[in-house]
Order: C-alpha cells, then sequence, then structure tokens
C-alpha cells in the first residue's frame, strides 16, 4: 500500500545539467508504481501561482540528454515568507497532491523543508553545480559544471603557452571551492584558490612567477568566485608583480550548460527513482544523496544545518602535483 497517490515535481534555483534527467526518473518511476505525477513550473514561483499540470511517460522523451530543465527554473522572493509557503501547501492539498519532489540546492532545500513541516511529504533531490549539499558526495550537475571547466582551461593552455602567460580563471560555486578543487586537480592548475582554504597573496603571486623560472610555460590560476573576482585578483598580482601581466576569463553561466555527462545523467536516474520509492514507502522530509556508492536518505533539518566539508586531502595533492 502506497503513502502516495498524487506526486509533483520542479526543479528550483540555479539551473543544473542533468535536472531533466531527475525529472525523467521521478515521472517514470512514479508511474510505473501507479501514482499520478504533475510537473510544476518555475520551481516554487510555479506553485504558488498553481502552474501545475499532468505528466505522462512521453512528456519527459527525448530530455534525458538535455541541459537545463523543461520544467523552467526560478528564485522565489514570495516563497521565502511564511505566507508564500502556506500558499504553496494549501495549493498542493486543494490539488490532492500528497507528495512532492523538490530538485534544487541548498536554499530550496531549505523551502522543502518549510513545506515538509507544513504537512506535506517532501523528498530533496541535490541539483546544483555547486556540489555544496553534505550528505551527499555529488550533486546532479557538478560532474557536467566540472567537465566544461577543465575543456576550457585546455583550451587556455594551448594560447598561454605560445605566449609564456599566465591565465586566471574564475570559476563558479557560490560559497563552496569544490568546483575550482576538482577541475583544478583535473586539469593540473598551478594555483586555486578556494574560500574554504586561506591564502597569501603575495606568496599567490610569487608562485605564479616562478613556474616560468622553473620553466613552465604556462601558469594557470583557478579562482571559485567565493574567494573574490579574477578580475580584482588579477590586479592584486599585477601590483605585487608589476612586471607580470595574468590574463582573466570568467567562465560564468557557460558552466550550467551543455548535455550532462553520464555520470550526471546516472546520479540523477538514480536519485530520482529513489525519491519516489521513499515517498511511496511512507518517508518524508529527508535528501536523498548517493554517498560511497550507496544511495542515502538524511533529515533535511540536517542538511541544511550542515556545511559541506571540504577535501583538504585533494588540495593538498593537486598543490603537490602541480610543482
Ligand atoms: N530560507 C528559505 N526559506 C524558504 N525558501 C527558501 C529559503 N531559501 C531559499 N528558498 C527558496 O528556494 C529558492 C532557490 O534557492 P537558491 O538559494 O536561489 O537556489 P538553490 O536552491 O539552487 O541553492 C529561492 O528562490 C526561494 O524561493
Ligand atoms: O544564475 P544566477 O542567478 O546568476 O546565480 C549564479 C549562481 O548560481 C550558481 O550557478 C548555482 O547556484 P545555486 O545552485 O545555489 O542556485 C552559483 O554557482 C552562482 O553563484
Ligand atoms: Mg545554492
Amino acid at each position: 500500500m502506497s503513502a502516495v497517490k498524487k506526486i509533483a515535481v520542479l526543479t528550483s534555483g540555479g539551473d543544473s545539467q542533468g535536472m531533466n534527467a531527475a525529472v525523467r526518473a521521478v515521472v517514470r518511476s512514479g508511474l510505473y508504481f501507479g501514482l499520478e505525477v504533475f510537473g510544476i513550473q518555475r520551481g516554487y514561483h510555479g506553485l504558488i501561482h498553481d502552474d501545475i499540470f499532468p505528466m505522462d511517460l512521453r512528456s519527459v522523451g527525448d530530455i534525458i540528454q538535455r541541459g537545463g530543465t523543461i520544467l523552467q527554473s526560478a528564485r522565489c522572493m514570495e516563497f521565502m515568507r511564511a505566507e508564500g509557503q502556506q500558499k504553496a501547501a494549501e495549493i498542493l492539498r486543494e490539488r490532492g497532491i500528497d507528495g512532492l519532489v523538490v530538485i534544487g540546492g541548498d536554499g530550496s532545500y531549505q523551502g522543502a523543508n518549510k513545506l515538509n513541516k507544513l504537512g506535506i511529504r517532501t523528498m530533496g533531490l541535490p541539483g546544483t553545480i555547486d556540489n555544496d549539499i553534505p550528505y551527499t558526495d555529488f550533486t546532479i550537475g557538478f560532474d557536467t559544471a566540472v567537465n566544461v571547466v577543465v575543456d576550457a582551461v585546455n583550451k587556455l593552455r594551448d594560447t598561454m603557452s605560445s605566449h609564456e602567460r599566465s591565465s586566471i580563471v574564475e570559476v563558479m560555486g557560490r560559497y563552496c571551492g569544490d568546483i575550482a578543487l576538482h577541475a583544478g586537480l583535473a586539469s593540473g592548475a598551478e594555483t586555486i584558490l578556494v574560500p574554504e582554504v586561506t591564502y597569501n597573496m603575495q606568496e599567490v603571486a610569487d608562485r605564479m612567477r616562478n613556474n616560468f623560472e622553473k620553466g613552465k610555460r604556462h601558469s594557470i590560476l583557478l579562482v571559485a568566485e567565493g574567494v573574490g573576482r579574477g578580475e580584482d585578483i588579477g590586479k592584486l598580482i599585477h601590483e605585487l608583480c608589476p612586471d607580470y601581466e595574468p590574463r582573466v576569463t570568467v567562465l560564468g553561466h557557460i558552466q550550467r550548460g551543455g548535455a550532462p555527462t553520464p555520470f550526471d545523467r546516472n546520479l540523477a536516474s538514480r536519485l530520482g527513482d529513489f525519491a519516489v520509492r521513499k515517498l511511496i514507502e511512507g518517508e518524508s522530509g529527508k535528501a536523498c544523496g548517493l554517498v560511497k556508492g550507496e544511495l542515502v536518505l538524511t533529515d533535511f533539518d540536517i542538511v541544511v544545518n550542515t556545511k559541506k566539508e571540504f577535501n583538504m586531502e585533494m588540495y593538498e595533492l593537486a598543490q603537490r602535483l602541480s610543482q
């Protein structure tokens, strides 16, 4: 006997590659297990404005390979307030929707937790490129974003080497340094600046310049946006070493686009199906994650009050290997 009969799915916050694969998994698994499944357009904004429609098997065809989200996404200020959250819960009740899957990042989880406390059975899937959600090793979209960064750094290396220049590459991640860390190790960046690790600007500048004295033909510095703007870091380095002028590239929203990698598609598919099965079993108020290869559920209350641990071992390895 299923604890839910009608479920809905929405995507919220910054979109991420693989959100479509997650929507597909929720819809197809829900229908497979005999539930009615609804899509909510534009995240919490669409929920508050009753922009809700039934989804069938074909409505999620041809999307597993696409970036973005067919449900579209939004950052909704109205939902930040208690009245907005109550309105959302009432709309779901009026429609007889007894289960909700929220695909989004840490902010979306805060909202999902509030809906859950208003009596709506809610599950969260980690959809964000930032990888800033604890109790899952990876978020949906992170792997694709890292691939985008590595591809860009490969291209920058070509031209930087020809001119014996150095490059500063600013990447996303909000307050989390994971995109910079993983892309930095994978692309052999000489310096990685992340908000989780303090640094001395003079040492950074010396390290960048010394790379050329050591015989390198280029030098790459990856800076997570949580540290500051690449442009400002570039100016500071130039002030400290006037004979030296790095070029700055801001990758921006390119990191959120493109076809999701197989890793992100499979992560999204597994988590989407898991969320549906757990709703059917009567679970609620939980975030779905993948930890050491195992699917896990963790209370929203714990997830939203925990900061994701930074992988210092990996950071030190990147430093050792980029000498
Ligand atoms: N503390 C909160 N309480 C209720 N809803 C929230 C809260 N924080 C964020 N939200 C909702 O979730 C949406 C997405 O959050 P945001 O932080 O922008 O993106 P993400 O979920 O990707 O981290 C917000 O626009 C808002 O509607
Ligand atoms: O798309 P916007 O509104 O410009 O926001 C940019 C922010 O969104 C992100 O790309 C994704 O963040 P969220 O998943 O928390 O929404 C961040 O890395 C970045 O800081
Ligand atoms: Mg976020």
